[in-house]
């Protein structure tokens, strides 16, 4: 046991609760999202899902409901992968909501064969960078004015092993399906950066995460991940052990000075020195503008 909760890593210790208080979700239909879900939901917040598949939200959405007794656990379609169903999202979440106090940018994929959006972005820097971008940026206003609001940024820890390659972001001339991953998560931390200088004064922070090694189904495009999480599952942690950074990030009081931070076990962590160069942060904003068609000063 002493070894399973050194492994399980830090735990967000905060009693806040959140009656009366507005959390959308990406991807909470299930792993890292659906723990993060649960508890905002036991902490009595108006939680939203938003996920692809419809179906796979519901069944997470009526097990929250039941195992928290809140039935302000809701299911709305989001696809990251379109801009389009990005913008209906958004627009039907404005038209029900006056406001929103919580975002958290946690979908993801990672592995996955070459492969391109609707926009022709490539599938990891349009669904883990370029998609939550544009969600962020539809859904600001309604953070602003309901301020003080965080935006969660799930990253993860081989960032430090990605780099933005400005002159072939879509990989076309080169495309490997692990680093591709690492680069989106790299643009997650830059965007981190970069947004937090962005809304300074606003009372809207921001902070990226490494939830930790998760057992979940981020793994699915890789047998040999799927392999290695089986055979060393007491030190990979569980959904619930991954959704603590996130959860400390939502939650804890008093981290707005620390907005624009990276933070895993629920503490500020260092962050490879790619992801603290201003410039980058800042070209990678003008081009992920460029790209989705936006201007966002
Ligand atoms: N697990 C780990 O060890 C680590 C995870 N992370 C990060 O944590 C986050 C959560 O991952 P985790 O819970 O582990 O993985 P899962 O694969 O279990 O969950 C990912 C979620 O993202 C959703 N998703 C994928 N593509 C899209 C899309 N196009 N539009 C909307 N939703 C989408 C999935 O939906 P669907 O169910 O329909 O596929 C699913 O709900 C990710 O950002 C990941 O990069 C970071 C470090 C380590
Ligand atoms: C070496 C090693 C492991 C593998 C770690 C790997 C492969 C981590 C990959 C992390 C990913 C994919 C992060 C996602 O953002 C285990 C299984 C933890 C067990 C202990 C030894």
């Amino acid at each position: 046991p002493s070894i399973r909760k050194f492994f399980a890593g830090g735990v967000c210790r905060t009693n806040v609760q959140l009656p009366g208080k507005v959390v959308v979700i990406t991807g909470a239909n299930t792993g890292i999202g659906k723990e993060t879900a649960r508890e905002l939901a036991r902490r009595g917040a108006r939680v939203y899902i938003a996920c692809r598949d419809v179906l796979k939200g519901e069944s997470a959405a009526s097990e929250i409901r039941a195992d928290t007794k809140n039935s302000q656990v809701l299911v709305r379609k989001l696809d990251l992968s379109d801009t389009k169903s990005i913008r209906a999202f958004a627009e039907g979440f404005l038209a029900e909501e006056k406001q929103l106090h919580v975002l958290i940018n946690n979908a993801g994929v990672m592995m996955c064969p070459y492969s391109k959006t609707a926009d022709g972005f490539e599938t990891h820097l349009g669904v883990n960078h370029l998609g939550h971008f544009l969600l962020t940026y539809l859904l600001l206003e309604r953070l602003k004015v309901s301020a003080p609001a965080r935006v969660v940024n799930v990253s993860s820890v081989v960032h430090h092993v990605g780099n933005i390659h400005f002159h072939d972001l879509q990989s076309e001339k080169r495309y490997s399906r692990s680093f591709a991953y690492c680069h989106s998560k790299l643009a997650n931390v830059l965007f981190t950066r970069e947004l937090a200088k962005r809304l300074q004064g606003t009372g809207v922070t921001t902070y990226a995460v490494h939830p930790g090694i998760v057992r979940s189904e981020l793994v699915r495009h890789s047998s040999l991940l799927c392999l290695l999480w089986r055979l060393f599952s007491p030190f990979v942690k569980t959904a619930r052990e991954g959704a603590q950074t996130s959860l400390h990030c939502a939650l804890a009081e008093g981290l707005e000075p620390l907005s624009g931070k990276y933070f895993s076990d629920c503490k500020r962590t260092w962050v490879s020195p790619r992801a603290r160069n201003n410039k980058t942060a800042e070209r990678l904003w003008n081009v992920s503008c460029e790209l989705l068609g936006i201007q966002w000063e």
